[in-house]
């Protein structure tokens, strides 16, 4: 089991609130932070991830911890579902999604709901799909949460893991571990309102499993077909498995 990699290290407040906590305090920036940091390059990476669906035509999907709402509105465009459904324990984070909603003329395709990942707010097999882009790695139990996506997701449905990863080979290992330690940091601190989540973002991937770790406990509460494939040398990771 990893370690627990909390945002507020000297807090006696559980994983999941202070998460909620952070994303609550960086939703307004978290949107020009995303693409900035990542030099643009995370809006292909979700667009490979919700390509793995294109075969499948889910009807509905669910987009669990769906934040303000990139990777959902980047499903709707590709795979042209009936509904996504998003949904998120941060409720600033939901209302950037609404406004964002709205905006685009979607509320008739793309709802939002709070709720928790480790217990989802929908009944057994309801979902042709499951998605979730960033999300898993702030779970205060990654076993349930996984475990809760398999239990909403109708048989022979399939599930999408978009989440960063650990690059193995030299050079980009040190290249990431520099821009991930130093960089990020900095830039995020001088944008956003809360420099502590600019520097639990690289702890929160040194902790967490990734690879074969990640699909061992795919495998573990049920999913079936589990792959990996690693974006960029490594730097995240798709990961899929079918019900
Ligand atoms: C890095 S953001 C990713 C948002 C979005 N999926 C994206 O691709 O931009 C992580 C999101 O996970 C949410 N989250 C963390 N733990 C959660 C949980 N237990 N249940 C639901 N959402 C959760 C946070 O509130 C946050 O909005």
């Amino acid at each position: 089991m990893s370690k627990t990699v909390t945002p507020y290290q000297h807090n006696d407040a559980t994983k999941k609130e202070q998460v909620a906590d952070m994303f609550n305090n960086i939703a307004k920036t978290y949107d020009f932070l995303n693409h900035f940091l990542s030099l643009g390059i995370d809006v292909i990476w979700r667009k490979m991830a919700i390509n793995e669906l294109k075969k499948d035509k889910p009807a509905h999907i669910l987009d669990v911890a769906t934040g303000t709402g990139d990777f959902a509105f980047e499903a709707l465009r590709i795979l042209k579902p009936e509904k996504i459904t998003g949904v998120d324990i941060s409720q600033g984070m939901l209302d950037i999604a609404k406004q964002k909603i709205s905006k685009r003329g979607l509320d008739d395709q793309f709802q939002v709901k709070l709720g928790d990942s480790e217990k989802l707010p929908f009944t057994d097999n309801e979902f042709d799909a499951v998605t979730v882009a960033y999300g898993v790695r702030n779970f205060e139990n990654l076993e349930t949460g996984l475990a809760d996506m398999f239990r909403v997701l109708k048989p022979g449905g399939k599930a999408v893991v978009l989440e960063f990863s650990k690059p193995k080979v030299f050079p980009v290992k040190q290249l990431y571990n520099f821009y991930f330690n130093y960089i990020t940091p900095g830039i995020g601190k001088l944008f956003s309102k809360d420099a502590r989540a600019y520097t639990y973002l690289p702890e929160s991937v040194a902790a967490f499993p990734d690879g074969k770790n990640f699909t061992a406990l795919m495998d573990k509460v049920g999913f079936k077909n589990t792959k990996s494939r690693p974006l960029a040398f490594g730097i995240c990771s798709i990961y899929t498995g079918v019900k």
